[in-house]
């Protein structure tokens, strides 16, 4: 936990709770004006998401998931209701806010080791502890050996592996990840999952995790929101659906009620 947070938790009474990583929408839309005219990617979004709470966000394509996250991000702004990242309006992107999208966007002219320390420099982390949390990190995600190598002798995977491993060296209070294992083999992809399930259960950060899969989405969240609609669909992208996924800590991908209730996401999705 990073100075600011273990500093708020330590001042707080009872459980910790880090408000920082609290995300409130409120009638959230966004309108592309384009040369055909305005596209509505998504109107009328609502979402509360408490602080360390895990959401992953399933669709179908064009739905509008990445869209929501490139807002929260601050990427681009959103054209009408309220977004607000720790009871504050998102201006743009900030530290607290860690981003995995599915362009790794590593430098290439940085190493492995340098790449995950980059960012932890620029929030004026000390060298010494900037090369220890990189060391870390890197080696949670299994690619100690490869430290010193340049992004490009990676393979996909491993660039992804490495992008994970920066924005989790951050300790960031809120988590925004857009597919981030869709480019890993199913094992390692295995991997990763428990891994930021670990991560996150010691960190506490909020996450909001966009996914194709459905089986990915049920075994990491706490909740899972199903979006329908979408440009090419006549109508804006828009929730259809918020699932409480009330399997515990230990979920069996076999089990029956995890199957079952993958399949009635499986339906909601395919409904809407
Ligand atoms: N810059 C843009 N200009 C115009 N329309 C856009 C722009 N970016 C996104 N859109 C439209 O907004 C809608 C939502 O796109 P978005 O990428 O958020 O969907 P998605 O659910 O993440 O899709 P996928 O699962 O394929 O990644 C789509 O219809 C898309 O064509």
């Amino acid at each position: 936990m990073s100075g600011v947070r273990s500093a708020v938790a330590a001042r707080s009474a009872g459980p910790v709770v880090d408000e920082s990583g609290r995300v409130t929408l409120a009638g959230v839309g966004k309108r592309y004006e384009t040369k055909r005219g305005p596209v509505d990617a998504v109107a009328d979004v609502d979402l509360e998401v408490a602080p360390g709470e895990f959401v992953a966000i399933v669709g179908a394509s064009g739905c509008g998931k990445s869209t929501l996250l490139r807002i929260l991000a601050g990427f681009e702004g959103h054209t009408s209701g309220t977004v607000e990242v720790g009871g504050a309006p998102v201006r743009g992107p900030g530290p607290a806010r860690g981003v995995v999208f599915q362009d790794y966007g590593l430098f290439p002219w940085l190493t492995v080791a340098e790449n995950v320390r980059f960012g932890l420099r620029q929030q004026r982390w000390s060298r010494a502890r900037a090369k220890q949390r990189a060391a870390e990190m890197i080696e949670v995600v299994g690619l100690t050996r490869f430290a010193d190598r340049f992004p490009g002798e990676l393979s996909g995977g491993m660039q992804q592996r490495v992008a994970i491993a920066r924005v989790l060296a951050a300790d960031p209070a809120l988590l925004l990840m857009d597919e981030p294992f869709g480019a890993l083999d199913a094992l390692t992809r295995t991997t990763m999952q428990h891994e930021l399930k670990r991560l996150r259960a010691e960190s506490g950060a909020t996450v909001l995790f966009v996914t194709h899969s459905i089986e990915e989405a049920v075994y990491l969240a706490d909740r899972v929101v199903v979006m329908a609609g979408g440009a090419s669909h006549g109508a804006p992208g828009h929730i259809a659906a918020i699932v409480p996924v009330d399997l515990g800590d230990e979920r069996d991908v076999n089990g029956p009620a995890f199957n079952d209730l993958e399949r009635r996401i499986a339906a909601l999705v395919h409904e809407s």
